[in-house]
């Protein structure tokens, strides 16, 4: 007979936080967000933390390498898409760990022997008017002039005038050497009135741009999250087909973390892929897996090997597998199963697993719901997808500004061969949707905002730090009655276009 559970599957909206004693002490200050992603013994710490409690989803309209770049700089992380080649999933893990804050590789090139013309286009395609002339037109080619908007005008100009009768050349410009510290390049762009500074290596090959209009972006990021080397951290989905190939690809590259990306991680896909690279690299590898939604799910991964688990299956803004497979529950009862699970786990073993709840979070404050449930970071998608720095097209629809958003197991990401799945393509179904999200603007802004909201909840719970509010949190059900009296109700709001008279 088919097993039943007694409670029916809850979701984070049906929850609410009750306020804790807030001491004196326990202000925004003083809150600590640091939390592991991978597991450790008990009185030992994890190899790898977060210093705020965010991840970017592994999919292909969020996590590419801007997107990695902006969340590893305030403190989160990002694990790039798996839905692409191995060459270029490498490509932009190489390109968070090569980022150097202030430092930009020149998107806009040139030979000398171009013409004007194709610096116009160029300047078209890239949105981009400084363009760097290199003897094979190249991002790190040799170094010979540079092109502004001011070295020609566009009114009188010989469209097939030659690049290199108009450019600033080389002898004329002021350079950086290779190793320069970004306040020395600063100087430099200040002393000699710049707008841009070239850094070259000892061939005159172009390493990098510094621009002046950038200067205001390196302010100091206090949560930046960066290796002994004082590279971003970033991590990087995987599958359980090619990961014999993929895998040490992605590690060349430099990736800090890898992640199954999967909807259902209770297969034997995922012991064996979990075995390989354990066997394969032993505990230096770190791998997460997923998703499951229950106990049994969580100790089947616990003992394949995860160094974290990913809690989910459905709750995401974009997907539909519950409604075209029926498999899934809803992500508060997932994850406070799992989350007891774990805690067992962690006492019977003495091994703490980090938990992640993927999807589902459409508030700030269900992040500190998810964490006071035992998630130890949350996975975002559509939050982060709304962002300059998300890979999708900005549009207008009406008047308002929109980003695309597409799900993993909509067609649009399933034009990529991993998902032949050898089976006959007409009954093939989607698991997503495809759509748009409104439009927010910066990343910065945004998660400033966020971790400002969530301090402020965790002030009420009278908690400093994850771990204690994991420990304090008291957390009630509320009645769909109850839900209406948390809005704003029985009142006129003002913003309902009431003209005055
Ligand atoms: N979190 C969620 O609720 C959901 C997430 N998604 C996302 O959509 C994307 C696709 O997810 P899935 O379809 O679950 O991808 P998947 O690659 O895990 O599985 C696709 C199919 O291939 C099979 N399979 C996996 N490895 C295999 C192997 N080595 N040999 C033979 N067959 C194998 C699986 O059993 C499944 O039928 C992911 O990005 C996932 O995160 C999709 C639906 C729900
Ligand atoms: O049912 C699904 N079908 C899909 O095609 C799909 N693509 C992504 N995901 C999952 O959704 C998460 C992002 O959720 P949010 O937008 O709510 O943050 C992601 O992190 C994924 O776990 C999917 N789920
Ligand atoms: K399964």
């Amino acid at each position: 007979m088919a097993f039943y559970y007694a409670e029916p599957s809850r979701t984070f909206n049906e929850f609410l936080l009750l306020p804790n004693l807030t001491k004196k002490d326990c202000v925004p200050d003083n809150i600590n967000l640091m939390t592991p992603v991978t597991k450790y013994k008990q009185g030992e710490e994890s190899e790898l933390r977060l210093n705020i409690p965010l991840v970017s989803s592994i999919m292909q309209a969020v996590s590419n390498d801007s997107m990695a770049v902006a969340l590893a700089r305030n403190g989160g992380l990002s694990f790039i898409f798996v839905s692409q080649s191995i060459e270029a999933q490498a490509e932009m893990v190489s390109k968070v760990k090569k980022f150097k804050a202030g430092f930009v590789v020149s998107d806009a090139n040139v030979r000398p022997e171009d013409s004007l013309i194709d610096v116009v286009k160029l300047k078209e395609q890239t949105g981009h008017s400084t363009i760097a002339v290199t003897d094979d037109g190249t991002s790190h080619g040799r170094l010979l002039g540079m092109v502004t908007s001011s070295d020609y005008r566009i009114s009188r100009a010989d469209y097939s005038q030659k690049v290199k009768e108009f450019m600033t050349p080389f002898h004329k410009l002021v350079v950086g050497k290779e190793g320069i510290a970004l306040s020395e390049a600063n100087d430099l762009v200040w002393a000699h009135k710049l707008n841009c500074l070239p850094v070259i290596d000892k061939e005159q090959r172009l390493l990098h741009l510094v621009f002046r209009k950038d200067y205001e972006l390196h302010k100091a990021n206090p949560y930046e999250l960066s290796d002994d080397k004082k590279r971003l951290l970033v991590g990087a989905g995987i599958n359980t087909r090619d990961y014999t190939e993929r895998v040490p690809a992605l590690l060349k590259a430099g990736a800090d973390v890898l992640c199954i990306d999967s909807s259902d991680g209770f297969t034997e896909w995922q012991s064996d892929t979990l075995s390989w690279i354990k066997n394969t690299y032993g505990e230096k590898v770190k791998v997460g897996a997923g998703n499951i939604v229950d106990k049994e799910g969580f100790l089947f991964l616990a003992e394949a090997g995860a160094d974290f688990i990913k809690v989910g299956v459905g709750p995401g803004s974009i997907c539909i597998t519950r409604e075209q497979k029926g498999i899934g529950r809803g992500q508060a009862s997932a994850l406070i199963e799992v989350a007891q699970a774990r805690n067992e786990y962690f006492i019977k073993t003495g091994v703490y697993i980090p938990l992640c709840s993927d999807g589902g979070i459409v508030h700030d404050y269900q992040i500190v719901l998810a964490l006071a449930m035992g998630a130890d970071f949350v996975m975002m998608g559509r939050y982060f997808a709304r962002f300059d720095e998300s890979p999708t097209k900005k549009l207008m629809i009406g008047s308002n500004f929109v980003k695309e958003y597409w799900a993993e197991g909509s067609n649009k990401a399933r034009n990529w061969q991993r998902y032949d799945l050898g089976g006959n393509k007409e009954l093939e179904f989607e698991e997503g949707v495809d759509s748009y999200v409104p439009y927010a603007g910066a990343l910065k802004e945004n998660v400033n905002l966020t971790i400002n909201k969530m301090k402020s909840t965790m002030c009420n719970c009278g908690a400093k730090s994850i771990p204690e509010l994991q420990q304090k949190a008291r957390i009630t059900l509320v009645s769909s009655t109850s839900i209406r009296e948390g809005g704003a109700h029985d009142v006129i709001l003002k913003e309902n276009n009431l003209k005055e008279i």
